[in-house]
This record gives structure tokens, sequence and C-alpha cells, in this order.
């Protein structure tokens, strides 16, 4: 019979999903130093393989590239049947092929490119100078933020000629939110994904955001072309100075070739695949600079010898910056935005190296793990761009020891982008500015490593489950970022509280790190719900959860000690923000509000329901914040900060509960 792959022994019904725990790629790789570079795994109902090596992956990318190319399609992406449409999910046939030919030839070429420069460089400015008065007002950046915006401004841009992140821009700044969704949603493990049967009731709702998220951008992308095509009627545009035009031109040229619908799903493939990544690379290598300083002195160095001190890069001036390029593939050889690239799929029995990879099976190509193979790289750990400069590996596919692109008929058709957009971006942030970390962070402690062993006891078991496996299947579920838990629980714990108060720019994964320490009933919940459906029981005993709980109102001493640990959190802030909801009618507190302002200098913005409900001259006064729809620049202010005061009313006092706490 077939002979699968080795690989851990799989327990009923979840089969090895336990094994993945939070960081899969990691938790992979440390299974492939037992089993092998090629293995296999059940996950829940699916069997998956996992390539783990250079040799392995070329013969998987380039060797029998048509056989490994297909694609395992999560449940997420049928939302508004995207993935019958979209060059990322469909299989290689006539109609993936005349998409990444379109992508080839007419947008990711180098003459496209070069054409449509100018309408990034654009954008790499506003960074600059966005970043530029964050310095003259002393307000720390959000890198991960305003990187991430311009990401997708930059991609915007090459597509559309427009912002859409856009703070000033009516209706503009949701979309910003809305990619950020998606990233978030499709990162996030989907339980359907490995029990395929519970695909109708959608047990986390993944499906259902998606098909809500998508039907928000298709409205946008709809709204952008028929707008091009009117201005294009009325014989002012036409020409082919963005990529809607170009897709426009072929579509008259032949409707066969792309259709409406195609150039729809394919702007959402564009922005879904183009956006993250490229705004997580520059933001690993920022934090790597940081992390290690000499590095980036010589980085300054290089560029203040070529470009000269405090200029922003043009895309042309890349090919004189060795040293920048190597950072850029450091960065991508530790962090790949995808460390298990887009999983691919067998459509039949495969035979490799004596196995047989069995029909249907996924398989992902940890390029995570090769990145970091102590059998080809030395000091795999360290973050060593001279590794770089007498080297000719390139990340460009033809060397599999470095594949964050993928490689093979599969790589990404973005690589020519990303390749100039990343290296313009960090080479003008870093040649504009002196950068420090903000807060009391010395730059040995900033955390490089995916939250290695920090993970806090986690508390439920189940008769099935050692209290082990609980904890990697509940952290793997774990993705959602209970902000609002987070920040209540500030005031309360002094880990959580010293780690609010170090993070100048809070990194979601740190963020994500307390979430899962104040893990919440809901989300017990819902994985209890979710395994209802496979007959595995969840339950939970003693834990230490309630120590952490704030849901209720605190007894006399909770409350001094409270108060005294929210003082001096305060105290140690360095510039706290409090922020004013449509809850203060209801507590008929604004005045005590605006006391407190005035009392504590303490800047303040307010939510959008509760505008007017400070005097919006009063000098403290920041502007409206709600994610999409915040005033030019409050959301970067108010997510940089390192105290919130959200202002909220507490219920009555229930029974047997201490006094009750004012708004
Ligand atoms: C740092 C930047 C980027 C990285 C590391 C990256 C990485 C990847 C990887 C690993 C894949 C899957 C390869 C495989 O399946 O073997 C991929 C596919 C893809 N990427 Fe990128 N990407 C980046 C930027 C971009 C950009 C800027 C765009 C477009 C604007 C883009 C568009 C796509 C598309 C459409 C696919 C699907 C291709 C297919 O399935 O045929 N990517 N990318």
């Amino acid at each position: 019979g077939p002979k699968l792959p080795p690989g851990p022994a799989p327990l009923p019904v979840v089969g090895n999903l336990l094994k993945l725990g939070d960081k899969p790629h990691k938790s992979l790789a440390e299974l492939a130093k037992i089993h092998g570079p090629i293995m296999s795994l059940k996950l829940g109902r699916k069997t998956a393989v996992v390539i783990s090596s250079p040799a392995l992956a070329k013969e998987v990318l380039q060797k029998q590239d048509l056989a490994f190319s297909s694609r395992t399609v999560p449940n997420a992406a049928h939302a508004h049947d995207h993935n019958k449409y979209s060059v990322v999910w469909l299989p290689v046939a006539d109609r993936w092929r005349s998409l990444r030919k379109i992508m080839n030839s007419h947008i990711f070429s180098g003459s496209r490119l070069d054409a449509n420069q100018n309408l990034r460089q654009k954008k790499v400015q506003e960074l600059i100078d966005y970043a530029g008065k964050c310095c003259q007002d002393g307000i720390a950046v959000d890198i991960g933020g305003v990187i991430f915006t311009t990401s997708l401004n930059l991609l915007s841009n090459t597509i559309f000629s427009v912002d859409i992140a856009n703070p000033n821009q009516d209706s503009a700044k949701q979309y910003r939110d809305l990619v950020w969704q998606i990233m978030v949603e499709a990162g996030k493990p989907n339980l359907v994904d490995y029990f395929p049967a519970l695909a109708k009731i959608d047990p986390q709702g993944v499906r259902s955001r998606m098909t809500d998220y998508f039907g928000k951008m298709f409205e946008l992308f709809g709204r952008l072309i028929d707008e091009r095509l009117e201005l294009r009627r009325l014989g002012e545009s036409g020409g082919e100075k963005d990529v809607i035009d170009i897709l426009l031109n072929i579509n008259e040229e032949n409707n066969e070739e792309i259709d409406r619908t195609h150039i729809e799903h394919l702007c959402l493939d564009l922005f879904a695949a183009g956006t993250d990544t490229t705004s997580s690379s520059v933001e690993w290598a920022m934090a790597e600079l940081l992390h290690s300083p000499d590095t980036l002195e010589k980085a300054k160095a290089e560029l203040e010898k070529t470009i000269g001190k405090r200029k922003t890069i043009q895309e042309s001036d890349i090919a004189q910056l060795p040293y920048l390029r190597a950072i850029v593939k450091e960065t991508m050889r530790l962090h790949p935005p995808g460390p298990f690239l887009i999983p691919h799929r067998v459509e039949t029995n495969v035979e490799i190296f004596g196995y047989t990879v069995p029909q249907g099976a996924q398989v992902l190509v940890n390029a995570w793990a090769i990145g970091r193979d102590p059998s080809v790289w030395t000091n795999p750990t360290s973050f060593m761009p001279e590794r770089f400069l007498d080297s000719d590996i390139d990340i460009r596919g033809r060397d599999f020891e470095l594949i964050p692109f993928g490689a093979g008929r599969r790589i990404c058709p973005g690589l020519s982008l990303a390749v100039r957009v990343i290296p313009v971006m960090l080479g003008s942030l870093i040649n504009s500015f002196d950068w420090k970390l903000e807060g009391e962070i010395n730059p040995e402690e900033l955390d490089m490593e995916d939250n290695n062993g920090q993970q806090p006891d986690l508390l439920v078991a189940a008769p099935q489950l050692t209290p082990d496996d609980a904890r990697s299947l509940l952290s793997f579920f774990a993705h959602d970022q209970l902000l609002s838990i987070v920040q209540s629980a500030a005031l309360r714990h002094p880990d959580v509280l010293s780690a609010f108060r170090t993070n100048g720019h809070p990194r979601p994964d740190r963020i994500y790190r307390y979430s899962i320490l104040l893990f919440d009933l809901e989300t017990d919940a819902l994985i209890k719900k979710a395994l209802r459906g496979v007959k595995v029981k969840v339950t939970h005993r003693g834990n230490i959860r309630r120590k952490y709980r704030i849901s209720r109102l605190s007894n006399k001493m909770g409350l001094e000690a409270d108060v005294e640990a929210a003082t001096a959190f305060l105290d140690k802030a360095v510039k706290p923000v409090m922020v004013g909801g449509s809850k203060l009618r209801v507590a008929k507190a604004y005045d005590a509000f605006v006391e407190l302002a005035d009392d504590s200098g303490y800047v303040v913005a307010v939510m959008p329901s509760a505008k007017g409900m400070f005097p919006e001259h009063h000098p403290h006064f920041i502007g409206t914040y709600w994610g999409a729809v915040s005033t030019a620049f409050c959301a970067e202010i108010v997510e940089s900060t390192d105290a919130y005061l959200f202002s909220r009313v507490l219920p009555p006092p229930q029974e047997g509960e201490g006094n009750p706490r004012a708004a």
C-alpha cells in the first residue's frame, strides 16, 4: 500500500491538531526534528504533509511543481464565491493561467512598475512627514500601524490612483480597518477547515464575517470601477496610468480574458495578499534594527553615503544599497510573512522520496523552519545581514534555503513590487530619523521570538485531554485580541500593567499573549460549542482565572487596591489618553469628565457616539476616536499611548458585593 511519510501518532478525532499550539510553524519545526523533513499529520479530518528542508522544498515547488500546485481552499475563502474567481485559490488551469499572465505582463512587469512609481513615492513622503510630525510633537510612532496604512495606500495608488486609507477623505478610512480585519480573520485557525462537517454551522462565524468584509470591499471596488468607466466615457481617462485602466483596457479588447467580476476579485486578492505581507516585513525589519543597534548604524551609514542624510529613498536607488537589501533578506529569512507559504494541495497520490503524499492532502512548506535550519545557516537565529553581502542567495525563488515568496509556478506574483516598496519604506524611515524605543525598554529586551515559553498557565482541562493538550488547543484558537479585557485588567495585574507601560507601540503579539492570560468565558464557550460537534467534552477545573476576572464589582479592599494600582499606573504613564463614550450621558458625568481632564492634563478623545460631550475647543481635545471614523491621526495617538482611560458606567451592585463604582 502507499507509504505515508512518518509523523506523530494521531489522537482520535482531533488527530495531531493539538500539536500545533499557537505558533504552528514553530511546533511543526520541532516535530520535524523528530520525524524528518517530510512528515504527515492528521489535522482533524484532514491529512497534511509538512515539508521542512530546502531539498524537499525544491522537489515540491520545482521538480514536481505541477503535481503540488493546487490549493486547499479555506472555508472563509468561499465567501462571495471568491474561491471560484481568485488567482490565489483557483487550481492551476486556464483561468488561473490567464490571470497570472495579466499580472506578470501588465501589472508587475518592470516597465509598468517604473511607470507608476511616482504614485508610490508620494505615499512614502507622507509617511515620513507623519513620522516627522510625531517627532516634533514628542509622540511615539506606532510603526506597525502607520506602515500598514502606507502599504495599503501604496497598493491602492498602484491599482486605483487613490488612497483607500486617507483619513481626510469621506468614507475612505474604514477600508484600512476592513483590510486589517480580513487579515486577522484569514490568520485565525478555523475549526471548519479541520472538521468540514461543521461548515454549515460556521461555529466561529469566520465565513459569515468574511462575507460581510468581502461585500464591503466589493462595494468599494465596484464604485471605483464605475467612476473610472464614467471618466473613460467622458474621454478623461483611458491611458494606462494605473492597474485599473490596464485591466479595463484588456477587458474592452476581449471580455473573455478578464471580465468585471474577475477584475473585482483580482483587486481583492491584491489587497489581501499584498498589504499585510509588505507592512509586517517592514515592521519586523525595524524591530530587528532597533534590536541590534550596530546593524542600524551600518544601514544609516550606507544611506548617508549613497543617498545623503535625511532623504527619502527612490525605487531606483535600491540597486546601490547592498546592505539595505541584505537587511530585507535577513528579515524575511527570520520572519517570512507566510511561514507556510500559502498551503498547496495534491489532487492525486504523488510519490516523493519514497513516500506517498495521498490525494487531497494539504502540503505545508515550512519556509520559517527552512530559513532557520542549522544545517544550512550559520548562527541561524542571529540577525546578521552581513551573511548576504558575499552571497548570491536571493529571495526570488531560485534558492530553496530562502523562499519567503515561495517558488515555482505559484511563486508570489507581487514579488517585484514587494522588493521595491519594502526597501524604500524601510530605508526612508531609517534615513530620515534617529529611532529609539519608547518607554523603559532596552533594545535587548525587545521580544524578537514568538512568545517563548511565556505562555501563562491556562485553565481548562477536559476529561479526554491532558492539561497540556487543552492549553495548546485553546491557545491555537485564541487569536481574538480581547483588547477591552486587557485594558480593564491592566489596572489589576502587575504583569499586564508593566507590559502595557513598556509598550510604546503595543506589539500585537504581546497584547495577544496577555489576552490569553485573561482568557474570556466567551472564547471558552466557543471552543466548547465547536467541539460539541466532534464529541470531545471540555470542562473547567479550578483555575487561576478567577484572580483576573474583572466583570464583577470589587469588594472594598479590592476597590482600594484597584485605586492604588490605578494611581500608580497612571503616575508612571508618559502620555495617557482619556476616551469619552456615550455612557457619559447616562451617567451625567460629562462635567466630571471635563474636570478630570483639566486636573490631570491628559489629552482627550471622544467616541463618535459621544461627540459634543466634550468641548472641542478644549486645549486637551484631540478628536474623535473610533477606528474607521477617527479624526486624522487621533487613532494613531490613542493607539500608541501607554495608558488609556475609557469612561464607562458600571452596573449596579449585586447582592453581597461591595461598593458600586462610579463611571
Ligand atoms: C513581503 C511581501 C510578500 C511576501 C513575503 C509574499 C509571499 C507570498 C507567498 C509565500 C505566496 C504563496 C506562494 C506559494 O503558494 O507557494 C504568495 C502568493 C501570492 N502573492 Fe505574495 N507576498 C508578498 C507581497 C505581495 C504583494 C505586494 C502582492 C500583490 C500586490 C502579492 C500577491 C500575491 C498573490 C496574488 C499570490 C497568489 C499567487 C497564486 O496563488 O498563484 N504578494 N505571496
